[in-house]
C-alpha cells in the first residue's frame, strides 16, 4: 500500500468547477434562465427553449444540483442570484457579459499559445464589444460605490467639477457622475476605436454637452485640465514606458487637493504573483504587459505627490483613492545631479551622433545637422553668431561651414554691411535636410514636447532655472 500525505481532491473539485461552468454557459446560451422567474416544469422550459423533454429534465436537475435553480415538486424556479444576474428580465442582466468574457479569455488555445512567441500584434481583446457588454456589470456595485466615494467628497450637487476618465470604456462612470452633478464636466479619453462606443453611448443618455469624448492614446497625448477627479480604471497595463512619468503627467493635470482613482487589483510588489493572473493570461500571451505591483504603484504615486486616502474593497471591487498634495513634495538635490549626470553621459555615449536621414547625401553628424537647423531657422546668420551659440570657437565654426558649403548645403554670401564677414542661408539640399531632420525631431521627441505641454508653467520655470544655471556653470568651466 501507497501511503499517501496529500490528497487529489483538488483536481477532482476542479473537474466539477469547470463542468459547472460548462453546464452554466449552455443553460445562458440556450437562455433558459430567463424562462424560470416563475415556477415552471421541465416541458414548458423544453417547449421554450426548442429542447427535448427528457434531456431538459436532466439538464435541470443538473442546475438544481450546483444551486443555480431550486425544484419545489414538478416544478423549477430561479435561485435568487441567478434571478437577480441570468435572467434577461433583470436591469442587470450579465448572461451576454459573461459569455463574451469566456469568450475572450479563453483558455482553449493555451497549449499552441505557449509553444508559439507573442504574436507581437498586440492583444486581440474587442474593447468596443467589452465596453457595451460591461454597462450591466458596472451596475453591479461599480457604480454604486463610485457614487459613494464622490458623495461623501463633494456633498453639494450643484458643485461645478470637472472629471476625467481615462480609458473609460463605455463611461458609465460619467454618464452617473453628471446624473448627480449637473453642472460639472467630464472627459473621457479612449482609443479611437473604442470611442465610437463610448460617444454613442453618451449620445444615448442625452449627455454629449456635459461629456467630452475624446478619441486618442493617454500615453502621448496631451491631458489639458485641470481636473479635480481624474479615473484610472483597469487602465494601468496599458501604461507605455515610464509608469513614473505617466503619474507625473496625471498629478500635472490635476487641481492642487485634487483626487486620483485607481482601479483594479494588483500584486503586492514585483515578486508576487498579478491578481487575476489567470482571468487575464489569454491577454498577457498576446502582448498585453503585466500590470505594475502595488508597490510600486505606490512609490511613484508617493514621488508625483499623492497621499493615499482611501483603500476602498467591496466584493469583486478594489479601488485605491490618491489626493494630489505638493505642499510636502521634495525631491533630494543629489537624486536633480544624478538624473543630470545620467543625461549627460547617456548624450555623450548615444548611438545616434551620427544621424542618416536615408541616403549618404543625407548623412549628418550631430553638430552639421545642428547647424543646418539654426541656419534654416535664421536665414542670413553670421559665423561668430553660430559660434556664439554653441559655445565654440570661430574656426570650429567655420571648418564645419565648410565642409556643408562643399556638400551644396549651405550658401554663403556676402554682408552688404560689413565686408568682412558673410551671411548663411540654406541651399535646397540643405532645406531637404532640414525638414528630414524636423519630420525626424516632431517623431521622436513627440513624447517629450507632450510631456512639457501638460507641465505646469512654474514647474517648468523650475526645469528652465536649472538648466540655465547648468549651461552657464559649464560656459564658466575651465
Ligand atoms: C480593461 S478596459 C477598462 C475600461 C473601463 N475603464 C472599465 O474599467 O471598465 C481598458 C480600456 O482602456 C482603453 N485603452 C487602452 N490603451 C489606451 C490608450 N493608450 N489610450 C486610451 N485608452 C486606452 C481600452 O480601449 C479599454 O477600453
Amino acid at each position: 500500500m501507497y501511503a499517501i500525505e496529500d490528497s487529489p481532491s483538488r483536481y477532482y473539485q476542479i473537474m466539477r468547477h469547470y463542468q459547472e461552468g460548462q453546464l452554466l454557459f449552455a443553460a445562458i446560451r440556450l437562455d433558459l434562465f430567463s424562462f424560470l422567474d416563475t415556477p415552471q416544469r421541465a416541458e414548458e422550459i423544453a417547449e421554450a427553449t426548442g429542447c427535448d423533454k427528457i434531456q431538459m429534465d436532466f439538464m435541470l436537475l443538473s442546475l438544481v444540483s450546483c444551486g443555480f435553480v431550486h425544484k419545489q415538486g414538478d416544478f423549477y424556479i430561479n435561485a435568487s442570484e441567478t434571478k437577480s444576474f441570468l435572467s434577461r428580465n433583470s436591469k442587470v442582466f450579465l448572461g451576454d457579459t459573461l459569455l463574451f468574457r469566456e469568450k475572450m479569455t479563453s483558455l482553449s488555445l493555451l497549449e499552441e499559445k505557449v509553444k508559439a512567441p507573442p504574436a507581437g500584434n498586440g492583444p486581440s481583446y474587442d474593447f468596443s464589444e467589452l465596453a457595451r457588454l460591461t454597462i450591466p456589470e458596472m451596475y453591479t456595485g461599480r457604480v454604486q460605490v463610485f457614487m459613494d466615494k464622490i458623495g461623501k467628497l463633494y456633498p453639494n450637487n450643484s458643485d461645478t467639477l470637472h472629471i476625467l476618465d481615462l480609458g473609460g470604456g463605455a463611461g458609465i462612470l460619467d454618464i452617473e457622475f453628471i446624473k448627480q452633478f449637473p453642472n460639472s464636466k467630464a472627459t473621457i479619453l479612449e482609443t479611437p476605436e473604442v470611442s465610437k462606443v463610448t460617444r454613442e453611448i453618451v449620445q444615448q443618455h442625452h449627455m454629449q454637452q456635459k461629456i467630452d469624448v475624446i478619441s486618442g492614446d493617454f500615453n502621448s497625448d496631451p491631458l489639458d485640465g485641470p481636473y479635480d477627479f481624474i479615473i484610472a480604471s483597469g487602465i494601468l497595463n496599458f501604461v507605455e514606458g515610464d509608469l513614473s512619468v505617466f503619474m507625473e503627467k496625471l498629478s500635472d493635470a490635476l487641481k492642487d487637493g485634487g483626487y486620483l482613482f485607481i482601479i483594479g487589483q494588483f500584486a503586492e510588489d514585483k515578486n508576487s504573483v498579478p491578481a487575476n493572473m489567470i482571468s487575464w493570461l489569454s491577454g498577457f500571451l498576446e502582448g498585453i504587459p503585466l500590470p505594475p505591483s502595488a508597490k510600486e504603484i505606490e512609490t511613484v504615486l508617493q514621488k508625483s505627490g499623492f497621499n493615499l486616502a482611501e483603500r476602498i474593497k467591496v466584493s469583486l471591487f478594489e479601488g485605491h483613492l490618491y489626493q494630489k498634495d505638493r505642499r510636502n513634495l521634495s525631491v533630494p538635490s543629489s537624486e536633480v545631479i544624478d538624473s543630470f549626470i545620467m543625461l549627460t553621459e547617456r548624450i555623450a555615449n548615444s548611438k545616434t551622433n551620427v544621424l542618416d536621414f536615408g541616403s549618404e547625401e543625407m548623412t549628418f553628424y550631430r553638430g552639421e545637422i545642428h547647424m543646418i537647423k539654426t541656419i534654416g531657422d535664421y536665414p542670413g546668420i553670421h559665423s561668430a553668431e553660430l559660434a556664439r551659440k554653441y559655445g565654440i570657437t570661430r574656426p570650429v565654426v567655420h571648418k564645419t561651414l565648410q565642409k556643408l558649403s562643399e556638400r551644396g548645403l549651405i550658401v554663403k554670401q556676402d554682408d552688404p554691411e560689413d565686408k568682412k564677414r558673410y551671411l548663411l542661408y540654406l541651399t535646397e539640399k540643405g532645406q531637404t535636410a532640414y525638414h528630414a531632420h524636423k519630420k525626424y525631431h516632431d517623431e521622436y521627441d513627440k513624447a517629450l514636447f507632450d510631456f512639457l505641454g501638460d507641465t505646469s508653467g512654474d514647474k517648468l520655470a523650475a526645469m528652465k532655472g536649472f538648466l540655465d544655471h547648468a549651461i552657464s556653470l559649464i560656459e564658466h568651466h575651465s
